[in-house]
């Protein structure tokens, strides 16, 4: 009688050969012998199919252990440290994109009036990651823990809740840039549209609902020729996939108000520049440029007319973004169901004096002391708009906003930084 291992590994192939000459009794003895191999084969197909499935997703699980850079109690530890409030009627505030450039800013300036903060980031290389590295250890230096994770990630963000009681989300995270869209527009829908949507879906949910500040933008005015720009104007002609996500996020974001009480403040950021700023952005890397002796691309619009934006500093929209937490308002919802209306506000953070693009480079000029070497050529179609220029009385009215800082003035602060961070106070020629 073969052993069961035998009989599942047979040692020898065709091992079991028919023998015509044996009785009916051998026969039936063989047939029921092959039948129970064929169970025993089954039972044993049943068992290696249930154990690669519970390996498949041991497996699974242990990996999403194992490469999560959070969870754990040191880790929960460092969110509630950062997030614990140091002023009497403080926020506690989740800044998503606080390794950006605003996200730094921000970030920073509600750490300093002794609110919680803490930081999300997924630290993509859109551009130099280095540059978010340092921005972190700058906020890590005032007591700012950064979380690394993507804003697509429901289970952090719901973990984030779970350990810290949000009052308010300021939500910078994004994919940037206008004409960067041409290039890889999933980016885009990926961080702007679903990114946006999980967040909401967390917030919604939460115990208490935050109150959500977000970052819209100038661009949702594309093709507009109503100047300057007000939050009443059409916002239906976006000339680039940057602008129609950031406009279909205000439309998303006012869903969420309305069926679940989600209170929202949408703000769209003119031409932010600034230390720490992108350098994706024009003044960032003609400045650049200008200093390692390379030419310079300034686009010019239809008729050689020059283009033009409303440049704003970064200290002026930081006190826009605080201005909006302060004023925000409560959510009304409670687990996913709303109880009352709550706040859904839209606001212009600009500077309300459009430069060109040419002024911009003659400045840099003069506080480089370095001429540029310029290279002037028709715009593309590549998602850009003529101008910007934005009204903002809605949002002097309501949240005290009042730029205060020129063109001249913050490029001086920005080239005084841009130096120093890149060395060139230390070389000579460049005091
Ligand atoms: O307000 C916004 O909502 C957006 O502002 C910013 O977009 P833009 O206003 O396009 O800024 P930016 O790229 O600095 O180009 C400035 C000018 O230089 C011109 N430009 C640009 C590059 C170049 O090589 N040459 C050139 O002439 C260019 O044609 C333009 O006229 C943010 O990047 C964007 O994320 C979004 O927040």
């Amino acid at each position: 009688m073969p052993s069961l291992e035998e009989e599942l590994f047979p040692s020898t192939p065709g091992k079991f050969k028919i023998d015509r000459g044996h009785s009916m009794n051998r026969q039936f003895h063989r047939c029921f012998a092959s039948t129970s191999t064929m169970f025993l084969w089954a039972l044993f197909l049943i068992a290696l199919t249930a154990s690669y499935l519970s390996f498949q997703s041991f497996v699974d699980s242990g990996s999403r252990y194992f490469s999560a850079s959070w969870g754990g109690i040191q880790w929960e530890k460092q969110v509630r440290n950062s997030a614990q409030i140091h002023r009497s009627g403080g926020m506690s505030v989740l800044v998503t994109g606080a390794a950006g450039f605003v996200g730094t800013h921000v970030s920073l300036a509600l750490k300093k009036r002794g609110d919680g903060v803490v930081g999300l980031d997924n630290f993509n290389n859109y551009y130099d990651p280095s540059l978010k590295r340092a921005r972190t250890s700058l906020l890590n230096s005032h007591g700012v823990f950064v979380v690394e994770g993507d804003l697509n990630d429901g289970k952090l963000l719901a973990k984030l809740f779970d350990v810290v009681a949000f009052t308010h989300v300021m939500h910078l995270a994004a994919q940037a840039g206008v004409r960067y869209a041409m290039e890889n527009p999933n980016s885009y829908v990926h961080s702007n549209i679903a990114g946006l949507v999980t967040l909401l879906e967390v917030c919604k949910s939460a115990k208490p609902q935050p109150a959500i500040v977000w970052a819209s933008s100038s661009s949702v005015y594309g093709l507009n020729d109503k100047v300057p720009f007000s939050e009443s104007d059409r916002t239906d002609q976006p000339a680039s996939l940057y602008a129609a996500t950031k406009k279909a996020g205000e439309e998303i974001t006012h869903t969420y108000n309305h069926i679940y009480g989600l209170s929202i403040t949408g703000l769209r950021f003119f031409t932010v520049y600034g230390p720490w700023g992108r350098p994706d952005m024009a003044y960032f890397s003609f400045t650049r440029n200008i200093l390692q002796g390379k030419p310079i691309t300034i686009y010019r619009g239809k008729n050689r007319a020059d283009l033009a934006r409303d440049f704003t500093y970064i200290d002026d929209i930081v006190k826009g973004c605080l201005g909006s937490l302060d004023t925000s308002g409560e959510s009304t919802g409670s687990g996913g169901k709303k109880t009352g209306n709550a706040p859904y506000r839209i606001f212009n953070l600009g500077n309300t004096s459009p430069v060109k693009v040419p002024e911009l480079v003659n400045i840099l000029e003069r506080h480089l002391k370095v001429k540029a070497k310029r290279n002037i050529v028709d715009m593309p179609g590549n998602g850009d708009v003529p101008f910007t220029h934005a009204n903002i009385s809605h949002a002097q009215r309501a949240l005290g906003y009042k730029p205060t800082t020129d063109l001249q003035t913050g490029l001086k602060k920005f080239v005084r930084w841009y130096l120093s961070y890149h060395g060139y106070n230390n070389r000579k020629g460049l005091q």
